[in-house]
């Protein structure tokens, strides 16, 4: 999870001195290419994540928390205790702690950015100084002394990919996971619906009701800017939960990685054929995404919008409003990449015809203003 948002006060190069004094002073080490695009990145991305208050976030999802909990205790008799296990993205520890209490012999809790400072603190207050050993650097450039039996982390961003932290995983899996080694989570599935998004509709609603009223409240003519404010919601992405009843088709699964095998390459592109059939007559205004992924002995963690809402929560792509029928047939391709302005964020591409009609082409921007509170 991530709000990747820079202190507005900086500039990111005022930021990336910021960040590099602050490495000396702790000690530890980064390794920086000067001020290349992908590092700027990643000095924005691991400054957001030094923030107490993100991970408070993450550790108050129960729904999240106690999953990764469950997985590790569950599978501990099998696959934890005894073993040498990797947490990538530690952030405070509370992974690798649950790895400890769950008797793990060695957690190596790999951090970037400072809470792993917190982290280290954090593993003595609780007295697992003798099973983790805290290492603050990237995963990419960090050396364990050691081939490990386990890999935990937790790297899904919003709609899965966002973020872009499963490369790193990726990279610690191929160079350190034994044959035969777990990954807590095993597997990851993106999934995708129609939806006719009740909350979009009452903003539209309330724009036209805002704009209209003016001419009560101030004798002017205000209501072009409520096309206006309609027209710039659509085409947009928008982290919201989403109503059960709000969603129009069965699922279609865009992605399925087996976190074994899959590779870095395989996530710079993603592209999915769908073919959807909407149950009833409904005015069709959104693609709903979520995702689920799953860890050894059975343990799932979802966020379909059928379940308890996480941080996570659904991702919404805006569409301009379609009236369909029963068993209507919305077919097109959604391809998800890379943002060339930003590797942690999103481009996506859709296209789509319903009933074949007319083939409709829209682009979407995932990127910070795309979080929003839930309403
Ligand atoms: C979603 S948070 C999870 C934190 C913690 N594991 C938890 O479950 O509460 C991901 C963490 O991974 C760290 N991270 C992301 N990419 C990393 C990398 N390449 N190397 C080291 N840490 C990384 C981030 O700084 C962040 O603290």
């Amino acid at each position: 999870m991530s709000q990747i948002s820079i202190n507005e006060r900086n500039t990111p190069e005022q930021e990336i001195g910021i960040m590099k004094r602050k490495i000396s002073e702790n000690g530890t080490e980064v390794v920086s290419n000067g001020t290349t695009k992908k590092h700027k990145n990643d000095v924005e991305y691991f400054l957001s994540y030094a923030d107490v208050e993100l991970h408070r976030t993450m550790i108050e999802d129960q729904k999240r928390t106690n999953t990764y909990r469950d997985a590790i205790m569950k599978g501990a008799e099998k696959w934890i205790k005894g073993k040498v296990v990797a947490d990538v993205g530690c952030g405070t520890g509370i992974l690798s702690m649950f790895c400890a209490q769950a008797g793990a012999s060695k957690v190596y809790a790999i951090e970037a950015s400072d809470i792993g400072l917190h982290a280290k603190k954090l593993v003595e207050a609780n007295n697992f100084n003798d099973v983790i050993t805290v290492l603050i650097g990237k995963a990419e450039d960090l050396e364990l002394p050691e081939k490990v039996d386990v890999i935990v982390s937790e790297w899904m961003g919003y709609m899965l990919l966002y973020e872009t932290m499963l490369p790193s995983v990726l990279h610690v899996r191929d160079r350190y996971l034994k044959s035969g080694g777990k990954m807590f989570p095993e597997r990851a599935v993106l999934h995708m619906a129609l939806g006719e998004t009740q909350w979009i509709t009452k903003y539209e609603e309330s724009a036209f009701d805002f704009w209209v009223s003016l001419q009560h409240l101030y004798a002017l003519d205000m209501s072009i800017l409520a096309d206006h404010a309609v027209t710039k919601y659509k085409d947009t992405v928008h982290v919201h939960m989403v109503a059960q009843e709000d969603i129009m088709s069965f699922p279609t699964v865009v992605c399925d990685l087996d976190l074994y095998s899959v590779k870095a390459e395989d996530l710079a592109e993603i592209t999915h054929e769908f073919s959807l059939s909407s149950m009833g007559n409904r005015c069709l205004n959104s693609l709903v995404l979520w995702f689920d992924v799953m860890f050894p002995e059975g343990v799932k963690l979802s966020t379909s919008p059928d379940e308890e809402d996480t941080h996570w929560q659904n991702t919404v792509l805006t569409l301009p409003d379609c009236r369909v029928k029963q068993d209507s047939l919305v077919k097109g391709t959604i391809k998800i990449s890379q943002d060339d302005s930003y590797y942690r964020h999103l481009k996506l591409e859709l296209e789509y015809s319903v009933d074949n009609q007319e083939m409709i082409r829209r682009h979407f921007k995932m990127d910070d203003n795309c979080v929003e509170s839930d309403s």
